[in-house]
């Protein structure tokens, strides 16, 4: 089997004012659809961010793989490689965390072969990544502070603003009435510290069972950190990304019991050392967007047990091929214990057949068909390129998107 041409779609999805530490999410998120031909006739898909630097280094990779041999993964590395010298720019694609556009590139394409070599030999992906320990993926509800919509939103509000910790806990309960998730984690940074501990505290009295996290994005010193992490002693089962950099979050480590999770300190394999040495963090994110692809995030997972870290699962706003992708990594990484976190209930599209899948007490059932198990909806995806066309937006910036919403915003890391 061999690679005969690649096809990379943008599309632009409706999404809804979240908050996070950066600012406030836009009209509608970018992605990349991607789809590998080859000379059998089987086509692989893919899934990746899809803002600007991202799409150049696919769309500047996608020729050089014809002639491929989907099996050859360190072919396909040597040829991102050689197709993005200087790594594509070594700025996020998401900016969010530096991750490499090289390893997001390489990772993307590396399910799409990974996909045509389930396909092939008739196997799901999870067994080519080991077998699958568990068959159903627990994903946890991720809570949003949230403005309503500005004017020119092009798809409907979900939960209007919520901006308080009581609007908060009415948000949890809607998502748990809906998806049935046993776990809820916040996207903090947005409020003043002791409102946001006021809503894990009201969470934790409304939802006295449910594994709950935090994650502000390194919004908080380490003496704010540290004041947080007392008060909610006891009732997080991880706290994410509290402080900025690694330092900080070894410093804080050291005074605090609570686990440290991280899905923006330690982004590459090196940093996995550098966090141990350090006892910066006890939990890592894997994601195999930038965790050089599914196999990549078996290998950190690997690597993790060893080290004794524990390893959770990362989300940004996201379509069905890559459900399906963190679904096989889930059910083929032992170790990963946690819910995985998703953005798929704050979105109503779908590009894959058979729409939206049905989550049953917080769980999708992992995949069985061949190769990732989902089939492109090539209607689903043509309307939201139009959209993609249509709204002329190309890159994510949330600071940018929050100036619509508080003129006067300035965007402060640590901000308490
Ligand atoms: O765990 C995280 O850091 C994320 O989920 C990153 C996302 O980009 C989130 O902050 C968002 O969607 O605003
Ligand atoms: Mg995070």
């Amino acid at each position: 089997m061999k690679i005969t041409s690649v096809k990379i779609t943008p599309v632009a999805v409706p999404d809804v004012p979240l908050l996070n530490t950066k600012g406030v999410h836009g009209r509608v998120f970018l992605r990349a659809v991607i789809e590998v031909e080859t000379d059998t006739g089987l086509v692989g898909l893919g899934e990746a961010y899809g803002a600007k630097r991202t799409l150049a280094g696919l769309q500047a990779t996608a020729p050089t793989l014809t002639g491929l041999d989907p099996y050859n993964l360190r072919d396909l590395r040597a040829r991102v490689e050689a197709a993005l010298p200087n790594g594509g720019g070594v700025n996020a694609p998401t900016a969010l965390a530096d991750h490499q556009v090289i390893d997001v590139v390489y990772s993307a394409f590396e399910i799409a072969c990974l996909d045509l070599r389930g396909k092939e030999v008739g196997r799901p992906l999870h067994d080519l990544l080991g077998g699958a320990v568990r068959r159903e993926i627990p994903f946890g509800g991720y809570l949003f502070f949230k403005y309503a919509t500005l004017p020119d939103a092009i798809g409907p509000d979900i939960f209007g603003e919520v901006i308080t910790p009581d609007a908060m806990v009415e948000q949890a309960r809607a998502l748990i009435d809906e998806y049935g998730f046993k776990s809820l984690k916040l996207k903090g940074g947005v409020l003043e510290p002791d409102l946001e501990i006021e809503t894990m505290l009201k969470l934790r009295e409304a939802f006295p069972d449910h594994g709950l996290r935090i994650d502000p994005m390194g919004a908080w010193t380490v003496p704010t950190a540290k004041r947080v992490a007392d008060a909610l002693d006891g009732v997080l089962e991880y706290l994410e990304d509290p402080v900025r950099g690694m330092d900080a979050m070894a410093e804080l480590s050291a005074q605090i019991d609570m686990p440290l999770a991280t899905n923006l300190v330690v982004v590459e394999f090196e940093q996995v050392i550098e966090a141990v040495k350090k006892d910066a963090v006890q939990i890592v994110l894997s994601d195999h967007h930038y965790w050089r692809g599914a196999t990549g995030a078996i290998h950190l997972g690997e690597m993790c047990r060893a080290a004794g870290l524990g390893v959770s699962q990362h989300s940004n706003s996201h379509l069905g091929i890559s459900l399906a992708a963190m679904c096989h990594v889930a059910a083929a990484t032992p170790n990963l214990t946690y819910d995985s976190d998703t953005h798929y209930p704050w979105y109503a599209h779908e590009i894959v057949k058979g729409g939206r899948p049905n989550f049953v007490d917080g769980k999708l059932p992992v995949p069985e068909g061949p190769g990732l198990g989902v089939e492109l909806d090539h209607d689903a995806v043509a309307k939201l390129h139009q959209i993609y066309l249509d709204q002329q937006v190309i890159d994510r910036d949330d600071t940018d998107e929050m100036l619509k919403h508080v003129p006067d915003y300035v965007r402060k890391v640590p901000r308490w």
